[in-house]
């Protein structure tokens, strides 16, 4: 039926477009002109079913491009009835209106021009699926006009479908190849390679292209190209395909490559297909356990354990060096032997049962034997694998020996512990007790069950190691560290600690040990000579030692801040001393230093320097003005009468006071100043202070030149004597004279013996300048004798010093003796102070002296003590009258009955009187009234030099010699 009911675009209808079809087909073009309208029909219905034959579809479009006719036959291919189309255009059908072959048709369309298998996809589909048309069509022209197009049209989906996936496949087998790890080759019947795979690349270093054209032979190694011609030679004779040909090749960069080539003839067999995968890796592999197995193998044979390997038939596989020489059997007499085959003696040992088990159990077994067979300790370590068991012998007779002597050894250690009189203790890691010897139990009075779990902070409350913190981290270790322990009963014991933590090997302490050692009386002892060390024992006050180490700390912690240094010196001390006796005197200080304590405050320093001097250092907020204050106190506490055996005693004190900073940074210098400042204190009259000044300094240092030159001045002779004449005042003749040293210092000119007798004194030079005096005096005395053939009586000073001197009786005797003056003529002049500094020894000496027949005299009487009732108690002769007293000036008529008075106490003691210093003739007048019996002065005469003095009583009238 025809169900085609659109316009042609011929006028002839459907016959006619049949007819143009198969003109357009050429199908009928043989076919002569019909001769009859049935011919016509005939030939019309023959090629209508050709048309359904066929595999195409007609088709007709007017001048607007529209379809207006498509044959039945679309039905019957596509399932799609024309009637659809009808109408619309070829762009309405087309899916993609970009598609290159429609955009071509359209051209062409709009050109009138015929095209012929336009290819595109449609939604032509009775199901809605994408179909795919090939159409090929002509224009039509009716005298001339364009009418619109004629053609075929064919369904082309099942192509494409199978073309599509054709290339899918293809891409896949190219990414197939492309991906492949392995290298992939064809190459021709010569060995030339046509394709390459990327892989080569990857395993060779090779780009394709690089290795295309060439042989595949030129990249094996020199040494595998037989080989593989050799397969060459198989697969050409016997075979299709050869597998896994293991050669090397040579990489781009030098490297050698293990390659696995699979070759396989074409079907053609005119090309080869050849894979290759790089065995490197695995090769690799294998001689690294190649290597590792030679290791282990070396590694077995030199272990000092001789070590089996047994299968899981019990059959020795292995057996090292060792083995055989622990078996005591050959090598190859062990291996394939079951083991109680190999070493029977085996099975009777545990050794056997043991392994038994490993084996069964699968489980690492060690374990310690004695083998009796070769007389010795073992251990035995059995590992089970799959294959059987590694047994390893390790011979331990040597270890067990070492743990026997150490078992002995820490037995004996526990006896010592027990036994030894030192607390011994050993602690954990968060110093709990763990154990305690008996002797820790006695010094500590706890119980061994008391102690054990205590911390050992209970015991050692000063130890800072005793904590669990110092102890963990090892900071409990000592050596020798002295600490108290807590007795049971809450006192205090010194002790001596030696400690040691022990640690793991991570660091970690596992224990303490510690021995203590009662060390209390040896504490008290040194205390007890601490306290002797640096305490004065009389007053308990700090010593020399003490102060200086105390005011060290005071001027380190003053921060530059004052602190004043005060040396006390007690005014006539010795005078007291002597004349009351040691014991009193005693009494004295101790009374002083306790007034000086109470009087300052407890951070202060009060100090004895030993004698009478005493230092106080006290810190002074405003300097000076606080140290004047504290001297106040100071003089306040001396002022109030010491009662001593009932009688009040006055104490005075000279304090010279330096302040540190300015007078000195050290306490070295700070003493020296203190020191001058006193010194300048005493001198300027007694029970005084004075602050060191600078310009004192000066004389101190001035002093210490004169002392430095003094030490030489006798060598170098710089002494001479000079002489004062002495007369008798009822005959007013010369009976002698005074020897006064005199030191011409080559710098200086003269200095005064009041200036260097007392350094020398002090610096115990007075001996030696005093036996030079002595003996020159009498020299000079003898020649004078000698010369104007009188008698002069010699007088001569001694210092306190000489007085001391045990032998000086012995060396004035030797002295008489050198220098033949008669004894009775040399008088020793000694002052008041050097008779009373120690009467004793004074007492001894000079009664010495008197049995030489020498007469003895005191000096400077009147400045000193001024008793006379103490003089009594020496063998004295004479006394001399201070000047001072003498040219006293109040007044003629006392002066002369205080003289007069004093005379003749002294002529009632048997003491004949010497007035010194005689300058006035009414001195003279007084004292011939006073009946003096001698004087000297410059009214007579000064001192002299030798020649002088020879000149002088040369002068003299002629004296009858008496001697
Ligand atoms: N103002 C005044 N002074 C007079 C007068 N007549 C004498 N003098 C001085 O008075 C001092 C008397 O000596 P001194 O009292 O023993 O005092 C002596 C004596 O203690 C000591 N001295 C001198 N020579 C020696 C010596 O060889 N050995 C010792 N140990 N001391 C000596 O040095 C002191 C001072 O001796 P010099 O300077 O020589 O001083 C002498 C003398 O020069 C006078 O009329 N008016």
């Amino acid at each position: 039926m025809d169900t085609n009911p659109q316009p042609k675009p011929g006028s002839n209808g459907p016959q006619t477009a049949l007819r143009q079809l198969a003109d357009s087909a050429s199908m009928l073009a043989w076919m002569p002109e019909p001769r009859s309208e049935e011919e016509l029909r005939r030939r019309e219905e023959r090629l209508r079913s050709l048309m359904d034959l066929s595999t195409d579809w007609y088709w007709e479009t007017d001048e607007d491009d529209r379809f207006t006719f498509i044959s039945d036959s679309m039905q019957r291919l596509i399932g799609l009835h024309p009637s659809i189309i009808i109408g619309k255009t070829r762009l309405d059908l087309a899916i993609d209106h970009s598609h290159p072959d429609l955009v071509k048709c359209c051209e062409k369309v709009a050109r009138r021009e015929p095209f012929r298998n336009i290819q595109y996809a449609t939604n032509l589909s009775a199901n809605g699926v994408m179909r795919y048309t090939s159409i090929s069509g002509e224009p039509v022209f009716e005298d001339e006009v364009f009418r619109g197009y004629r053609g075929v049209g064919r369904d082309v989906t099942a192509e494409v479908d199978v073309a599509t996936q054709l290339s899918l496949l293809a891409a896949e087998n190219k990414a197939l190849v492309e991906n492949s790890l392995d290298i992939m080759m064809l190459f021709d019947k010569t060995g030339k390679i046509l394709r390459v795979n990327e892989a080569v690349m990857d395993v060779l270093g090779y780009q394709p292209v690089e290795v295309l054209g060439k042989r595949y032979l030129d990249f094996i190694v020199a040494e595998d190209r037989e080989k593989t011609r050799t397969i060459g030679a198989r697969l050409n004779r016997d075979t299709n395909t050869i597998r896994d040909v293991e050669f090397r090749c040579a990489c781009k960069d030098g490297r050698v490559v293990h390659l696995s080539l699979s070759v396989r003839w074409s079907d053609d067999r005119r090309l080869t297909y050849a894979t290759a995968r790089d065995l490197t890796g695995r090769y690799r592999a294998r001689a690294e356990l190649d290597k590792s197995n030679k290791r282990l193998f070396s590694m077995l044979e030199s272990i000092g354990d001789a070590f089996v390997a047994i299968d899981r038939e019990w059959r020795v596989t292995y057996v090292n060096r060792r083995t055989a020489r622990f078996i005591g059997r050959r090598r190859d007499a062990l291996i394939g032997k079951t083991l109680w085959e190999a070493a029977p003696e085996l099975l009777t040992s545990s050794v056997f049962a043991y392994c038994r088990k490993a084996m069964e159990t699968r489980r690492n077994t060690f374990f310690e034997v004695y083998y009796e067979a070769a007389h010795t300790w073992i251990e035995v370590r059995a590992y089970p694998y799959d294959g059987g068991l590694s047994v390893f012998f390790h011979d331990i007779s040597a270890r067990r020996a070492a743990e026997r002597t150490i078992r002995q050894s820490e037995q004996r250690l526990r006896e010592v512990i027990e036994l030894t009189p030192a607390g011994y203790l050993l602690a954990d890691a968060q110093s709990r007790l763990v154990a305690v010897n008996p002797a820790l139990c006695d010094l500590s009075g706890y119980s061994e069950e008391e102690l054990i779990g205590e911390s050992m902070t209970r015991l050692f409350p000063s130890y800072p190691g005793a904590s669990a913190a110092s102890v963990q981290e090892n900071a409990a270790s000592a050596h020798g560290m002295e600490a108290t322990l807590r007795h049971k009963h809450g006192h205090l014991c010194y002790v001596l600690i030696n400690a040691n933590t022990f640690r793991d090997a991570e660091k970690n302490t596992l224990s303490l040990t510690a021995f203590v050692t009662d060390i209390t009386q040896r504490k008290q002892a040194e205390a007890r000579l601490e306290q002797l060390a640096t305490r004065d024992v009389l007053t308990g006050l700090p010593n020399r030692a003490a102060l200086n180490e105390q005011l060290q700390s005071m001027l380190d912690a003053s921060q530059q801040q004052s602190v004043a240094i005060m040396f006390i010196d007690l005014d006539r001390f010795k005078e007291v001393n002597d004349s009351m006796g040691h014991e009193p005197g005693d009494v004295l200080l101790r009374e002083v230093a306790c007034r000086l304590q109470k009087s300052t405050r407890p951070n202060d320093i009060v100090a004895r320097l030993g004698g009478d001097e005493f230092v106080v250092a006290a810190p002074c907020s405003k300097g000076a003005e606080s140290a004047a204050k504290i001297v106040g106190k100071l003089f306040a506490a001396l002022a109030a009468p010491v009662d001593i055996a009932g009688q009040e005693v006055f104490v005075g004190a000279s304090i010279g006071i330096s302040m540190f900073p300015q007078d000195g940074q050290t306490k070295e210098l700070l003493f020296q100043n203190a020191d001058t400042a006193m010194y300048r204190a005493k001198a300027a009259g007694r029970n005084g202070y004075r602050f060191f000044e600078a310009e004192m300094s000066v004389e101190a240092k001035t002093r210490m030149a004169l002392e430095h030159a003094l030490r030489r001045a006798l060598e170098r002779g710089e002494f001479e004597l000079h002489y004062q004449p002495r007369l008798d005042l009822k005959t007013m003749a010369i009976v002698g004279m005074e020897a006064l040293i005199r030191w011409n210092h080559p710098q200086l000119g003269r200095v005064s013996p009041l200036q260097f007798i007392p350094i020398a004194e002090e610096r115990g030079l007075i001996e030696a300048i005093g036996q030079w005096v002595l003996e020159e005096a009498c020299t000079q005395t003898r020649r004078l004798m000698d010369k104007f053939g009188r008698s002069l009586r010699l007088s001569v000073n001694l210092s306190a010093r000489q007085l001391r001197s045990a032998d000086l009786p012995q060396q004035v005797a030797a002295c008489l003796n050198k220098t033949g003056l008669p004894a009775h003529l040399l008088e020793l002049e000694l002052t008041e102070s050097a008779l009373i500094e120690d009467m004793e020894i004074s007492t001894a000496v000079l009664k010495e002296l008197k049995t030489l027949g020498i007469s003895l005299s005191v000096d400077d009487f009147g400045t000193g003590y001024s008793a006379l009732a103490y003089l009594r108690r020496f063998p004295l002769d004479t006394l001399k009258l201070d000047r001072s007293f003498v040219n006293q000036e109040n007044g003629e008529i006392d002066s002369l009955k205080f003289i007069k008075a004093f005379v003749d106490l002294a002529h009632a003691l048997n003491l004949s009187v010497v007035a010194e210093g005689v300058e006035t003739k009414e001195t003279l007048q007084c004292l011939r009234e006073a009946s003096c019996d001698e004087a000297q002065g410059y009214l007579f005469a000064r001192p002299l030099p030798f020649n002088a003095l020879e000149e002088f009583l040369s002068r003299l009238p002629a004296h009858e010699p008496n001697h």
